[in-house]
């Protein structure tokens, strides 16, 4: 199969040298993130667009391979083309004819041409001469300029010819690791996923700094969201997530510091800890999904006497953006059901936060707090790289078991989302497969029989292992990961 790749539009703005650059990068972007679906591609740079032909076989790895292009940053826009050669008009219409033609019985249809190069002919007249010729050799429906039911789009470049049969948006943005990297803190809520997502889309990589406030369940939810958006969104580079226990500040927070500035000053023991840890992995700006007046205490005021806790720039992409559209953003980015179910471990809530904090009075209370408490846990902060999440959790279920073979009294729980199990229906032949979203597995998985057990499914395994654990964590004994492959 092969795809034409439209460049984002920004790349015409740039100089001649950035533009080899990052086309560079993102065509070893699109070949790392195509190698991890097992499809070895060719991608070829024509300046203003890419070719990328590769063997996708059938069509559940053609699918993978669309869906990995659609959420590369830097695309704009895709193509699924067939190649051909030509020399005369003629040629054209030969090419084109056996493709569309069979399709056309009875149906209106309409010819757009793009056209790149010199020709003896203009766009408008290869658009009549195909369209004349498929209307003449084939019992079409006709042409109809406006609203056809069927329209055939082909590209013209010099002598190829592109037979377009489906466009799909691109992700736009820049391509990966063309900007610099940047550590998003993330909490596993709506705004930080999507903050996150924003700057990759923008062409960082996006390492994740997590501040464990105390809770197990909090951090495999948080560690799902991040490893969800890496391997969707940023899976060409590595990153690293970074899990800080913060147990510990939380508590001596509580312990010393007067209700109203609490969360203030968790929030300044957060900047200092991210600080060292980007420093530490040599990275320059912070990220967070804070958002002018979302919740009472974010003022511009508790915003900069928590920005003035240290140099690192501290960027927030969210800042003037309303609560719905971020939620609209996670809805299309696939992290909105993560946030809904993630269980906030925040113990640090003030009954009465101050909404203008005042730096003297901050550093008052601050004064109180055992610093040494801060620095011991950025010590025992723990850094995975991302890929580890899938492998390390392996490693921690060891007690789950993975099964391919199934027996009569075991179902299969399919846990994906709904649109995944609808996009990709999954059956086991003479095998019961109930469905059950993980996000409700926490509230409903007690509902189910339980005296049968239940093989957790999900698509690449990464998520049922992490489910299993967590069920397992409350009780329940009779979770299996299922894995056709195991
Ligand atoms: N436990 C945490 N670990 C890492 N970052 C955090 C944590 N808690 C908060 N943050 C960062 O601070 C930002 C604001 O957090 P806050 O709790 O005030 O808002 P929020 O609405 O809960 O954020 P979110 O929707 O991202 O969870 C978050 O977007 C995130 O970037």
């Amino acid at each position: 199969m092969k795809f034409i790749i439209k460049l984002f539009p920004e790349i015409t703005i740039k100089s001649k040298s950035v533009r080899q650059r990052m086309c560079k990068v993102l065509q070893g972007n699109i070949r790392n993130v195509l190698r991890r679906v097992g499809v070895e591609a060719r991608v070829r740079n024509d300046w203003d667009k890419m070719v990328v032909s590769c063997d996708d076989g059938d069509a559940k790895l053609h699918a993978a391979v669309v869906e990995c292009l659609k959420c590369t940053p830097g695309i704009q826009q895709i193509l699924e083309v067939q190649e051909h050669r030509f020399a005369t008009l003629h040629d054209i219409y030969e090419a084109t004819a056996p493709v569309y033609g069979p399709q056309l019985a009875d149906k209106s249809f309409c010819v757009r041409v793009k056209r790149k190069g010199q020709h003896e002919f203009t766009s408008i007249e290869i658009e009549r001469y195909v369209g004349g010729g498929l209307n003449q050799n084939f019992a079409t429906g006709g042409v109809k300029l406006k609203n056809p039911q069927m329209l055939i789009n082909l590209e013209v470049e010099n002598d190829r010819l592109y037979l377009v049969s489906a466009i799909h948006p691109g992700l736009g943005g820049y391509p990966l690791s063309t900007q610099e990297k940047v550590l998003s803190l993330i909490s596993g809520g709506f705004d930080s996923g999507v903050s996150s997502y924003q700057f990759m889309k923008r062409g960082c990589r996006v390492y994740f700094c997590f501040f464990n406030l105390g809770g197990r369940a909090h951090e495999v939810g948080v560690k799902q969201v991040a490893y969800y958006l890496w391997n969707k969104f940023g899976a060409s580079h590595r990153v690293r997530f970074v899990s800080v226990p913060f147990e510990p500040v939380v508590g001596e927070i509580l312990e010393k510091v007067e209700d109203s500035h609490m969360g203030v000053i968790l929030k300044r023991m957060m900047m200092r800890a991210a600080s060292t840890v980007a420093a530490d992995l040599g990275i320059e700006a912070l990220v967070t999904g804070e958002s002018v007046g979302q919740v009472s205490s974010q003022t511009l005021t508790n915003l900069s006497v928590i920005d003035s806790v240290t140099e690192t720039l501290i960027l927030r992409p969210l800042i003037v953006s309303d609560k719905q559209d971020i939620i609209d953003t996670a809805r299309r980015i696939g992290t909105l059901e993560f946030a809904e179910t993630m269980p906030e471990y925040c113990g640090v809530i003030s009954k009465k936060p101050t909404v203008k904090a005042r730096m003297e009075r901050v550093l008052e209370e601050e004064a109180k707090f055992d610093f040494g408490v801060l620095e011991q846990v950025v010590k025992d902060a723990v850094y995975l790289d991302i890929r580890q999440i899938g492998e390390e959790t392996q490693a921690e279920v060891q007690e789950v078991e993975t099964v391919q073979a199934l027996s009569v009294a075991d179902v299969i729980l399919d846990i994906r989302s709904p649109d995944e199990q609808e996009e990709r229906p999954f059956a086991v032949d003479g095998h019961e497969v109930l469905h059950l979203p993980f996000y409700k597995l926490a509230t409903q998985f007690g509902d189910l029989d339980q005296s049968r057990t239940y093989l957790l499914y999900c698509q690449k395994g990464v998520m049922s292992k992490l489910q299993a654990l967590y069920l397992k964590e409350q009780g329940f004994q009779n979770v299996k990961v299922y894995r056709q492959d195991a």
